[in-house]
C-alpha cells in the first residue's frame, strides 16, 4: 500500500498538506466544544446567573461546528480529488504496461485478472485512499489531542478509557486475524468470475447450440457461491464490529458518570459543581477518542482488501515486460536484406516439448515462401517470432542481417505486414480498420485505402454496405462475415506497403476463387516484398518459391511444389488428400 503511495503526484502531495491543515483546523473546533460545553454546565449550575449569558458561549459552540463542518468538506473534497487522480494515473500506467507486455506475460496473469486488476482492483485503492488518508490524519491528531486535554483528571476516568481503547485494539486485531484471509481470497474468486462470465459470454453461441447452459450455469454458480460465502463471511464479522463497538462506547459513557456519581458524593460541596462539568467534559473528550480509533479500526477493516489489491496492481506495473526493445533501427537496408531463421529452435514459456526445432531458412526480397504442415505442426508459432511475440529460446532469427531482438520494435514492425490467423476487427469503421495504426510506407491517402481494400477484394461487399467505407465495423468485426473480416484484415497489411508479408492461415474463411484472385492480384502489388504464407490448402502455396514443410517442429522438407512432390513423403501425404490424380501428376 506504502509502495503505491509513490505515484501521488507533487500536486496530490500538496493537497494532502492542505487538507492536513483543515483537518488540524477542524480538529481543533472539535475539541474546543467541549470547553463551551463546560462553561454552559458551570452557568446554569451557579445561582443568580441569567439565561442570557448563556447566548454568547452558545453562538460560539454553534460557530464551532459549523466551521467544523465546512473544514470536513473541504477535507472530503481534497481527498476524493487525490484519489480520483491517483486512480487515473494507476489505469494509464496498467493500461500502458500490459500494452507491453508479450504473450507470455498476458498468459500468465490471464486476461480476466488483468481486467479484474485494472478495474476492481484501482477502485479498492481508491476508496480506500478517498477515506483512509482523512482517517489516517485525523485519527492520531484527535486521540492525541484529545489525550492532552484530559490527562491530569480523574485517574479512574482515564483507567476507565484506556480500558475501551484497549478492547478496541483488540477487536481490531481479531478482524485482521479473520478478515484479511478471505480478503486475498476475494480478489481471487473476483478473477475466476470474471474469467467464468468471460468464457461464457464469448462463447454464447456454441453453448446454445450444444444446450451446454446448464453445465457452464454450474462453473458460473460455483465461482459465484465461493464468492457470495467469503463476502457474506466479511459482512458478518464487519456486521458484528458495529454494535461491539455501540457496546463499548455506551460501556464507556456509563462508567465515566457512574464514576462521576462517586467521586460528586464523596466530594464536598463547593467541589461538586467542579467535578459535575469536568465529567462533562471528560465524556466528551473520551468519545473524541474512542470515536477516532473507530474511524481507525473501519480503516483496518477495509485495509486488508485494499492491500491485496495494491499488491495485485504492483505486480503487473513491476512484472520486467519479457520482451525488450532492442532501440536500433536501421535505415537502409543491408546488403543482407531479407528474414533469415538461423538454427531456430523455440519452446513456450509454460511448455516442455520444443515446439520449432533447428529451422532454417532465408527469404529474399521479392520471394515467397510458404509452409505446410499439420495441424499443431508449429506454422504459426514460427510466424509469431518475427515480429516478437515469443522469443526464440535458441537461434537467430534476423530481419534485413539485424538480428529482431535488437530493433526497436515499432522500427520492426513498420516493416512488417502481419495477418493473424483469426481476423482481429476493432470497433469503428471499414477505414479505421483499414488504416490502422501508423501508417507504415502509405501516404495514408483515400487513394490507398481503396487500393487496399480492392487487392484484398473487399470492394464489392464494402461499396455495398451503408455508408461504404465509412460503414460500421462492430467490436470484433461481428457485423461481418468470416470471409469478410479476413479480407479487411489483408486490406489492412497491404495499406501500409511493408517490405515483409505474414498471412498466417490467412486465406482459409476465403472461397477457392477469391483466395486465387486475390493470391494473384497479391503476387503482382508485391512483387518487391516478402511473402511468408502459412497455408493449409495446397492450392494457396503451390507457385510459392519455396515450400517448408513442417512435422512436429520440424523441416521434413523444402523445395518447390513439384520437387516436394517427388522428394518429400508428408507432402505427398497433404498433396495426395487434396488435390486429383490428374493434378498430382500434372504437378
Ligand atoms: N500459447 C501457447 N502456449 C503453449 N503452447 C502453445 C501455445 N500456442 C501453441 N502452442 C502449442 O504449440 C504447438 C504448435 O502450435 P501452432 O499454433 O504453431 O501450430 P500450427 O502449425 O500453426 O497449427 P494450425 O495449423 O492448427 O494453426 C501446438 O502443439 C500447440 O499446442
Amino acid at each position: 500500500m506504502i509502495k503505491i503511495m509513490k505515484y501521488f503526484s507533487l500536486k496530490d502531495w500538496l493537497f494532502i498538506l492542505v487538507s492536513t491543515g483543515f483537518i488540524v483546523f477542524q480538529v481543533w473546533l472539535d475539541l474546543k466544544l467541549p470547553d463551551y460545553l463546560a462553561e454552559i454546565t458551570q452557568l446554569v449550575q451557579t445561582e443568580g446567573n441569567s439565561l442570557g449569558e448563556v447566548w454568547e458561549p452558545g453562538a460560539f459552540m454553534m460557530l464551532c461546528a459549523v466551521g467544523s463542518l465546512i473544514a470536513s468538506f473541504v477535507v472530503v473534497y481534497f481527498v476524493a480529488r487525490i484519489a480520483a487522480s491517483l486512480a487515473k494515473r494507476l489505469r494509464e500506467m496498467l493500461f500502458d504496461q500490459v500494452e507491453s507486455f508479450s504473450m507470455d506475460e498476458i498468459n500468465r496473469f490471464s486476461t480476466a485478472s488483468l481486467i479484474t486488476r485494472s478495474t476492481n482492483d484501482i477502485t479498492q485503492v481508491q476508496l480506500i485512499m478517498a477515506m483512509g488518508l482523512q482517517v489516517i490524519i485525523k485519527a492520531p491528531i484527535l486521540a492525541g489531542w484529545a489525550i492532552v486535554k484530559i490527562s491530569g483528571k480523574s485517574w479512574q476516568w482515564t483507567a476507565s478509557s484506556a480500558v475501551s481503547v484497549a478492547l478496541l485494539l483488540l477487536l481490531i486485531a481479531v478482524v485482521i486475524v479473520f478478515a484479511v484471509p478471505k480478503f486475498k481470497m476475494i480478489q481471487g474468486l473476483t478473477d475466476q468470475l470474471n474469467r467464468v462470465t468471460r468464457e461464457q459470454l464469448t462463447g454464447l453461441r456454441v453453448i446454445r447450440a450444444y444446450n451446454a447452459e446448464s453445465n457452464l450455469e454450474g462453473k458460473f454458480d460455483a465461482a459465484n457461491q465461493r464468492l457470495t460465502h467469503a463476502h457474506l463471511f466479511t459482512g458478518r464479522l464487519m456486521s458484528l464490529m458495529m454494535p461491539m463497538m455501540g457496546l463499548i462506547m455506551s460501556g464507556l459513557s456509563l462508567a465515566i458518570y457512574w464514576i462521576g456519581a462517586y467521586l460528586i458524593d464523596g466530594a464536598n460541596m463547593p467541589n461538586r459543581l467542579g467535578l459535575f462539568s469536568d465529567m462533562v467534559i471528560f465524556s466528551s473528550y473520551a468519545m473524541q477518542i474512542v470515536m477516532a480509533f473507530m474511524m481507525l479500526s473501519m480503516v483496518f477493516f477495509m485495509l486488508p482488501r485494499a492491500t491485496v489489491a495494491a499488491k495485485r496492481i504492483m505486480e503487473v506495473l513491476k512484472t520486467e515486460p519479457g520482451i525488450k526493445d532492442g532501440g536500433k533501427t536501421p535505415s537502409a537496408p543491408s546488403a543482407a536484406s531479407g528474414i533469415e531463421f538461423r538454427d531456430v529452435s523455440f519452446k513456450y514459456p509454460d511448455g516442455e516439448e520444443y515446439v520449432l526445432r533447428n529451422v532454417s531458412f532465408t527469404a529474399r526480397k521479392g520471394e515467397t515462401i510458404a509452409f505446410i504442415g499439420s495441424t499443431g505442426s508449429g506454422k504459426s508459432t514460427l510466424l509469431n517470432l518475427i515480429p516478437r511475440f515469443y522469443e526464440a529460446t535458441e537461434g537467430e532469427v534476423l530481419v534485413d542481417g539485424v538480428n529482431v531482438k535488437d530493433y526497436a520494435l515499432s522500427s520492426l514492425h513498420r516493416k512488417l505486414g502481419y495477418v493473424p490467423q483469426k481476423a482481429v476487427l476493432f470497433s469503428g469503421t471499414v477505414a479505421s480498420n483499414v488504416a490502422f495504426g501508423d501508417h507504415g510506407a502509405a501516404a495514408g491517402s483515400e487513394e490507398d485505402l481503396h487500393r487496399a481494400v480492392e487487392i484484398a477484394q473487399g470492394k464489392e461487399f464494402v461499396e455495398k454496405m451503408e455508408n461504404g467505407y465509412e460503414g460500421a465495423v462492430s467490436q470484433g468485426g461481428t457485423n461481418l462475415s468470416g470471409g469478410q473480416k479476413q479480407r479487411l484484415a489483408i486490406a489492412r497489411a497491404v495499406y501500409r506497403r511493408p517490405e515483409i508479408y505474414l498471412f498466417d492461415d490467412s486465406f482459409s474463411a476465403l472461397d477457392y476463387r477469391t483466395d486465387r484472385v486475390l493470391r494473384t492480384r497479391l503476387k503482382r502489388e508485391t512483387a518487391g516484398a516478402i511473402n511468408l504464407i502459412v497455408a493449409q490448402r495446397i492450392g494457396t502455396i503451390k507457385d510459392a518459391d519455396m515450400i517448408l514443410v513442417l512435422d512436429e517442429g520440424k523441416v521434413v522438407g523444402r523445395g518447390t511444389h513439384q520437387e516436394l512432390l517427388r522428394t518429400c513423403e508428408v507432402y505427398q501425404q497433404i498433396a495426395s488428400s487434396q488435390l486429383s490424380k490428374e493434378e498430382l501428376e500434372i504437378g
